[in-house]
């Protein structure tokens, strides 16, 4: 459903500062696919979100959804189609705003433009949708969602882009800001959201054992490339020495991600 063919990104090209991003990038993501993405530091992993999501404008390659070419399309224009969260709880919500306002604006997205006014059947609804967090927030429709916690909010903002059935979610290291009960509850919350909405997912995470845990699919990559993409049996079978093992047989060096080792 989205493919990279051939994608590059060099920031500040021809300066002192040149940086290559992400080089020569192929990627086919299927609909249906749970994609864990893992890496070492600055290996290209946000960026080339940045590009699914429209946020940079590639240097070279091409985007495609569903065979459209989607390299030159806006990133609000994706943002339709396209769900992410990222790692601070504080950026999926308006914090000055009540729950139940914050979930009447993604309730819109959801319906494509109708017009949708707050009334007591949608807040029937969106108390039934906030149960299914198990943290309590059915009750607190009218407080604002700067009251919340940060696994409380983060939650939210999952819920929230849910229901509003991208295409397309992208969730960069959204769990990594949260205490790890609040993680492990939080990532429990997105794989079994991805399951019953039968959603398409990529997800960047620094803990090598839930790359390997969730999703059927997952990338490795270093230095703007993808160096690793397995699924199936062979991502099942996958422990984090042997993808540690697999990273030193590719790249010869050691694995630079202090995170990602002690997770
Ligand atoms: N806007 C930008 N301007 C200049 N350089 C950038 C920009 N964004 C990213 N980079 C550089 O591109 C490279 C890849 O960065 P990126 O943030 O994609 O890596 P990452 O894999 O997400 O790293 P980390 O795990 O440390 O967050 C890095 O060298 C980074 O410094």
């Amino acid at each position: 459903m989205i493919r990279l063919e051939q994608v590059s990104k060099v920031f500040n090209e021809g300066t002192v500062n040149e940086t290559r991003a992400i080089h020569n990038v192929n990627l086919n993501v299927k609909e249906g696919d749970f994609i864990t993405v893992i890496g070492s530091n600055g290996a290209g992993k946000s960026t080339l979100f940045n590009l699914i999501a429209g946020t940079y404008a590639p240097t070279e390659g091409k985007i495609f959804v569903n065979d459209a070419d989607i390299t030159r399309t806006p990133e609000y224009k994706r943002a339709k189609y396209i769900g992410r969260i990222f790692q601070n709880p504080l950026l999926g919500t308006a914090g000055n705003m009540s729950l139940e306002d914050n979930m009447t604006i993604s309730h819109k997205k959801g319906f494509k433009g109708l017009g949708i006014s707050l009334n007591s059947r949608l807040r029937e609804r969106f108390r039934k949708e906030l149960e299914v967090l198990d943290m309590g927030l059915e009750s607190r429709l009218k407080n604002n969602v700067n009251l919340l916690s940060g696994g409380q909010r983060q939650a939210l903002t999952l819920l929230m882009m849910v229901l509003s059935r991208p295409a397309l979610i992208l969730l960069d290291e959204h769990t990594a800001a949260l205490d790890p009960r609040n993680a492990a509850k939080v990532l429990e919350l997105t794989k079994r959201f991805i399951e019953e909405y039968r959603l398409t997912a990529i997800m960047i995470t620094h803990n090598m054992a839930n790359a390997i845990a969730y999703g059927n699919r997952l990338l490795m990559m270093d230095a703007g490339e993808i160096i690793l993409d397995i699924e199936g049996r062979e991502k099942q079978d996958m422990t984090v020495e042997k993808l540690v093992d697999k990273f030193h047989a590719i790249r010869k060096k050691e694995f630079e991600n202090d995170e990602v080792l002690l997770s």
